[in-house]
């Protein structure tokens, strides 16, 4: 081959194990969850555009000025999480500094509850790629899909790669 009149010399070949864009949207998603302080469920979500750039993140905790000390981390009774947290969707659509996300993707590692749904839908997400779905039993889900389904948001479970990557932080 020529490059500028001169023969070329062959090129080096690329890197073949690279990671997919769903690994590395999931692959985020998942980093935050690790900063969530809810000792039962970490959620993480990752919100990208259409040419694959990152624009929002966030996980599940409590809302700024609300210390994770001091408001309760229990599951049940008078005072409980479900009052005070902030899901990992809802964060990180809040977290967004730009302009609008109509047509992003999210990537969440937990399915979006039925109150996340509806600020996916207002946002303008188009298409939820999730992992888990371990509440799909409950009517949050259920309807959240209802939801979802009516307002034409796609939604697909990431496959998982089995891909370990090994980061030493
Ligand atoms: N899609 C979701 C679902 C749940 N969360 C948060 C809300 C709680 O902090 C936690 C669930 O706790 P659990 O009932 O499993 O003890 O996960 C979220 O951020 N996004
Ligand atoms: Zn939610």
């Amino acid at each position: 081959m020529r490059f500028h009149g001169k023969k070329r010399r062959k090129k080096v070949a690329k890197r073949e194990d690279y990671i997919s864009w769903d690994e590395y949207f999931m692959g985020v998603a998942m980093l935050s969850a690790k900063r969530s302080k809810d000792p039962n469920t970490q959620v993480g979500a990752c919100i990208v555009s259409q040419d694959h750039k990152i624009l929002s993140m966030g996980y599940n905790g409590f809302p700024i000025g609300c210390s994770d000390d001091d408001f309760s981390w229990d599951r049940e009774g008078d005072d409980n999480k479900y009052y005070y947290s902030t899901h990992s969707e809802l964060n990180a659509i809040l977290n967004y500094r730009g302009g609008s996300l109509e047509g992003a993707v999210i990537y969440v590692t937990l399915f979006p509850c039925n109150e996340c749904a509806k600020a996916i839908i207002q946002s303008g997400i188009k298409e939820i790629v999730y992992a888990e779905d371990k509440y799909h039993e409950t009517m949050s889900v259920i309807t959240s899909k209802l939801m979802l389904r009516s307002a034409g948001v796609l939604m697909r479970q990431y496959e998982p790669s089995g891909r370990e990557v090994l980061i030493t932080l």
